[in-house]
């Protein structure tokens, strides 16, 4: 039987449209600017949450190094971690690819999908489900925040891909 197919069009990530789901990690105006080191630098100032030390869990930084998936892409699958948070900072030029549903109990119709350019990051609060790494046009590494401890810290739902993101 053939699925009901639905193609969804990516929209432009803001930090509004994602506040249900997370941080936007960016250089811009809404961040509290600290003029730092003589003048020299300008600190974009706490931009995220990082929240991983629950059950004694503690941060660790790593390199993602995101193929792209063929396009269109099917979603079929969606994960989320319980006990911490997830940041992804992309390392190149490369826009990627968001895919985010609202913690809590998994509803296939509260998906979003947003399109990130390469100087945003994103930070996926405590229990937000997301598709993992989505990178466009070709390699890319993603400097990775996210919790280093015990227990199981990743919960995957199999999708049956009739949800489609729309070539970008
Ligand atoms: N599993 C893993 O380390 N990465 C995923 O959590 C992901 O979101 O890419
Ligand atoms: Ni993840």
């Amino acid at each position: 039987m053939t699925k009901n197919r639905k193609t969804i069009t990516p929209k432009p990530l803001t930090s509004a449209a994602f506040s249900a789901f997370g941080d936007v990690i960016e250089a811009n105006a809404e961040a509290k600017i600290i003029e730092i080191n003589d003048g020299f630098t300008q600190r974009y100032h706490d931009l995220a949450k990082i929240d991983v030390t629950d059950k004694t869990g503690h941060p660790i930084v790593n390199i993602f190094r995101s193929t792209p998936l063929a396009q269109p892409i099917a979603i079929k699958m969606m994960e989320r971690h319980p006990h911490g948070s997830q940041a992804f900072i992309p390392m190149g030029q490369n826009p990627y690819i968001v895919v985010v549903a609202p913690a809590g109990e998994f509803d296939v119709d509260k998906i979003e999908i947003f399109l990130a350019n390469s100087n945003q990051g994103v930070n996926y609060h405590k229990g937000t489900w997301h598709h993992f790494c989505l990178a466009l046009g070709s390699e890319s590494d993603f400097l990775v925040i996210d919790r280093g401890g015990n227990g199981d810290n990743c919960d995957v739902l199999e999708l049956d891909g009739s949800l489609v993101i729309a070539e970008c």
